[in-house]
């Protein structure tokens, strides 16, 4: 791949990026079954179904590999999803400065939107007028009991932990 390609990977932890997913598909197919009873293979021997996709995608590690093997780190750049909602100039001062532009966005064009819950813009390009994003970014997640969740972890922190190094950069996700 050329020297001049750059990527951009945003990454949030793996376990909330299962449960949005699962909000996301839950929003079109109300019927579909509980997080819970997704997660597991077998749930009394705490297997986890690694063939479900909400919980296959979170396994950065594993996807990151065959990147590597043709592509530099140095022309990746892995934006963190959790500080994009709570520093997002900084972590777009970190894309700004990976794709060699001056920086222009900063904490001036962001505000925190109590109702939404999110950062927003101050002013949107070309209307000039405060802009969130739409009502399917930042939905609520459904509560998921505590013990899955405690598993999920546990589950995902070896892999996390592998990404961390590869990257070098700790996102903080156990
Ligand atoms: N500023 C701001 N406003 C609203 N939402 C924000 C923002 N920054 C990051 N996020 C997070 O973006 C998540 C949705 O992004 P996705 O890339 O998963 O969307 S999608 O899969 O393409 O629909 C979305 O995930 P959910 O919370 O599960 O909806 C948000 O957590």
């Amino acid at each position: 791949m050329s020297k001049d390609t750059k990527l951009i990977v945003v990454v949030r932890d793996p376990v909330t990026r299962a449960i949005s997913d699962y909000t996301q598909t839950l929003s079109k197919r109300p019927d579909i079954p509980s997080f819970e009873s997704l997660t597991f293979r077998n749930r009394s021997a705490g297997l986890i179904d690694t063939s479900w996709s909400a919980i296959q995608i979170g396994l950065y590690a594993k996807h990151l590999e065959p990147w590597l093997r043709h592509f530099p780190l140095g022309q990746m750049l892995f934006v963190s999803g959790e500080r994009l909602v709570s520093d997002p100039a900084g972590e777009l001062r970190r894309v700004q400065d990976f794709l060699g532009l001056k920086r222009i966005i900063t904490d001036k064009h962001f505000y925190f939107n109590q109702t939404k819950g999110f950062p927003c813009l101050k002013k949107a390009e070309g209307s000039g007028k405060p802009h969130c994003l739409g009502k399917t970014k930042g939905r609520a997640h459904p509560t998921i009991a505590r013990e899955v969740l405690r598993q999920l972890r546990d589950f995902y922190r070896p892999f996390n932990r592998k990404f961390y190094q590869m990257t070098g950069r700790d996102f903080g996700w156990d």
